[in-house]
């Protein structure tokens, strides 16, 4: 039994083929809406439906645009290495976070930043050593070339949500730019309780797509469990004002394009719209939100990991809505030391990965330490 998904792996377990992926024929693809995948059947004990869901991921990440036909490996490579970036975002339904505990959350973080500024700023993500907490409104900039973005966040990361529950992961509080103790608001008492419940659903889910994806990659079902039992797992609530629709500054906006620093995102939007994800011919396609649904989108780590197989794709988004947005990412990471060397099927063994060799976390920190050093002074 696999402890990730506990169902049975065993008939998955396959010898990853070294470039399996680069030579996969893929078809010409540009996409215009964002792919919908059933992961129901993901938490059965359904094998094969386990690896037709992979494949079915395998075919939101991995389109790049070209009908390869009978290329030698070598020239796969260089089409890989030369593709422009695709979309590789795709929304999740059959998942098991409760709506109950999504509903209780929205209201938990509507209430958050109802507070006043002067309880929030207590708060303040650069008083915090692991950069959690608030961050005011424009007090990010995600794509370097703006102005600030128009939103408001408070992010947090694991915590076991029975404090005396000391058998499940710990991580590494002392290494970690992302791991260590949250902070908390006072006076709200379900705030905490009701974010750990969300965070703990996300997490699960989260621990169900990693074999997924390991499928998709042509990997073991379990090539991740060893190097997630520590995961990295920021969580943010985050508060999109509207702006004003006819009239949209490119250089301020609700989130500027940027893509997500770890393996994976999972995130919850609500019915407000505004996310856009940008599509291989360089057009932003709305991820309108779909009731029911988490978007999941892959990131740097996944990218670097892949040597780009996987691509970490540009988003942003634009509250025209006229309404007050909520969404909730939880951006999903491998442990700290996990080196993103380029995954066995995804490269020759002489050929030459597009990154430098990083650990995971090390990654995250230098990007979180270069978002976060735009109003690190104010
Ligand atoms: O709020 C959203 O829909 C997207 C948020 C996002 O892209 C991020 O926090 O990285
Ligand atoms: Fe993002």
């Amino acid at each position: 039994m696999s402890e990730e998904t506990g169902t049975s792996t065993a008939n998955l377990d396959v010898t990853p083929y070294p470039g399996f992926l680069l030579a996969d024929k893929r078809t010409e693809s540009t996409f215009d809406e964002i792919p919908v995948i059933d992961i129901a059947k993901a938490y059965t004990g359904d094998t094969s439906a386990r690896r037709y869901l992979a494949d079915q991921i395998r075919d939101a990440c991995v389109n790049v645009g070209f009908f390869y036909g009978d290329a030698r490996p070598v020239e796969i490579l260089r089409m890989l290495t030369n593709a422009p970036s695709m979309l590789t975002h795709f929304e999740v339904k059959g998942h098991r976070i409760p709506e109950e505990t999504i509903e209780r959350t929205i209201d938990a973080s509507k209430q958050f930043f109802s507070l006043p500024d002067a309880a929030k700023t207590e708060l303040d993500i650069h008083k915090s050593a692991n950069s959690k907490g608030y961050t005011a409104l424009l007090g990010e900039n995600t794509d370097v070339t703006g102005n600030g973005d128009l939103h408001e966040g408070f992010d947090m990361g694991y915590e076991p949500k029975n404090p005396s529950d000391t058998a499940s992961q710990t991580p590494n509080a002392s290494k970690s730019a992302m791991s260590g103790e949250n902070v908390w608001p006072e006076g709200l008492p379900e705030f905490r309780d009701a974010v750990l419940e969300y965070y703990h659903s996300a997490l699960d889910l989260g621990r169900t797509l990693f074999p997924l994806f390991a499928l998709a990659l042509d990997l073991p079902e379990n090539w991740f469990a060893d190097k997630t039992t520590q995961s990295a797992a920021i969580m943010r609530l985050l508060h999109y004002p509207p702006q004003n629709p006819t009239k949209v500054d490119e250089g301020q906006i609700g989130i500027g394009a940027h893509t997500d620093y770890e393996c994976f995102t999972i995130l919850w939007q609500d019915k407000a719209g505004g996310l856009q994800v940008k599509n291989t011919s360089d057009k932003w396609i709305d991820a309108v939100p779909i009731p029911g649904t988490v978007v999941v989108n892959l990131g740097d780590q996944f990218a670097r990991w892949t040597n780009d197989v996987f691509k970490s794709t540009p988003h942003r988004v634009i509250n025209r809505s006229g309404h007050e947005r909520y969404s909730i990412p939880l951006f999903f990471g491998t442990n700290y030391d996990v080196l993103l060397e380029p995954i066995s099927t995804c490269v020759y063994p002489d050929s030459t990965p597009k990154y430098e060799v990083v650990s995971a976390g090390d990654y995250v920190k230098s990007r979180l330490e270069a978002t976060y050093a735009h109003s690190a002074t104010k």
